[in-house]
């Protein structure tokens, strides 16, 4: 179970950043008091645009940053003040964390394994399954620098789920990927919902969260601003499909922040 309660993340922004940004502020609301939860064996779609504030949400959850105001509970514990418990009981991936360059899918495994304490054995099996899943053992032996985008993103998934954990945050994890492999990646979180996990993802891309989510919220400006099922949305907004639905609530909330 993931429980958000009135997350507020604010940047303080460098000069760099505030020209890059075409801002006079000095500092960024990224996420403004957003409350979500997500519960065993649901998938959970954040959607959102470019710089809503999704990637910012997942790592205060993942505990790689700390809210500025709000809590967060990761099955029960409490993220800033378990964040080691937190960490065990998750799987977190973002097109930022890359895994190095000069070792092989099969080594990096190995070692995130022995990070978590697994033993030899448990390691071992965990691979063949996750390996077998994705297609991995064709390339395991190659240097991740050598591999294509898809296959080091099937690396780091699998890498991500060494340690079987209860929660997977992914962060749109089919971002540039083929469709064959896209589909491998959430065919596993079908499966993953199955098995009686939390998952939660974020996407731009409509039509797969259409497919995939049990239920979405849609952020907009850092702000939670529609929330449901898919039907649900659909009929909030008077539309035929999320996209639609989507700029609906684009065009309502967008032009409230202009
Ligand atoms: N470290 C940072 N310092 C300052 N501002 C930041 C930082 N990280 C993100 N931001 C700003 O916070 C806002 C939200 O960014 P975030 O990456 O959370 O959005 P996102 O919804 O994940 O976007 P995308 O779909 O483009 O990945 C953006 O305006 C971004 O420029």
């Amino acid at each position: 179970m993931i429980e958000i309660s009135n997350l507020t993340k604010i940047y303080k922004l460098s000069k760099k950043q505030m020209r890059e940004q075409k801002t006079k502020k000095s500092i960024k609301k990224a996420v403004d008091n957003v409350s979500l939860s997500a519960k065993k064996g649901e998938l959970y779609g954040l959607l959102g645009p470019n710089g809503a504030g999704k990637t910012t949400t997942l790592r205060c959850v993942a505990t790689l940053l700390r809210p500025t105001d709000g809590a967060i509970k990761v099955c029960g514990n409490d993220t800033i003040k378990y964040p080691e418990k937190v960490r065990e009981s998750i799987a977190f991936l973002t097109n930022e964390i890359k895994l190095d360059p000069q070792f092989t899918p099969k080594y990096m495994f190995n070692f995130f394994g022995k990070l978590h304490g697994m033993d030899d054995k448990t390691i071992n099996e965990r691979r063949e399954l996750l390996f077998k899943q994705f297609g991995i053992f064709d390339f395991q032996d190659k240097k991740i620098e050598e591999l294509s985008t898809g296959m080091k993103q099937k690396a780091s998934i699998a890498v991500s789920l060494v340690h079987d954990p209860e929660v997977v945050i992914f962060d749109e994890p089919t971002n540039g990927l083929d469709i064959v492999t896209a589909r491998s990646v959430t065919d596993y979180l079908k499966v993953l919902r199955e098995q009686g996990k939390v998952v939660i993802v974020s996407t731009h891309i409509m039509s797969e969260a259409e497919k995939l989510c049990d239920r979405v919220g849609i952020i907009i400006n850092g702000k939670k601003v529609a929330e449901g099922t898919i039907p649900e949305l659909l009929v909030q907004t008077g539309t035929k499909d999320l996209e639609d639905a989507f700029f609906e609530l684009y065009k309502e909330y967008n032009q409230e922040e202009a």
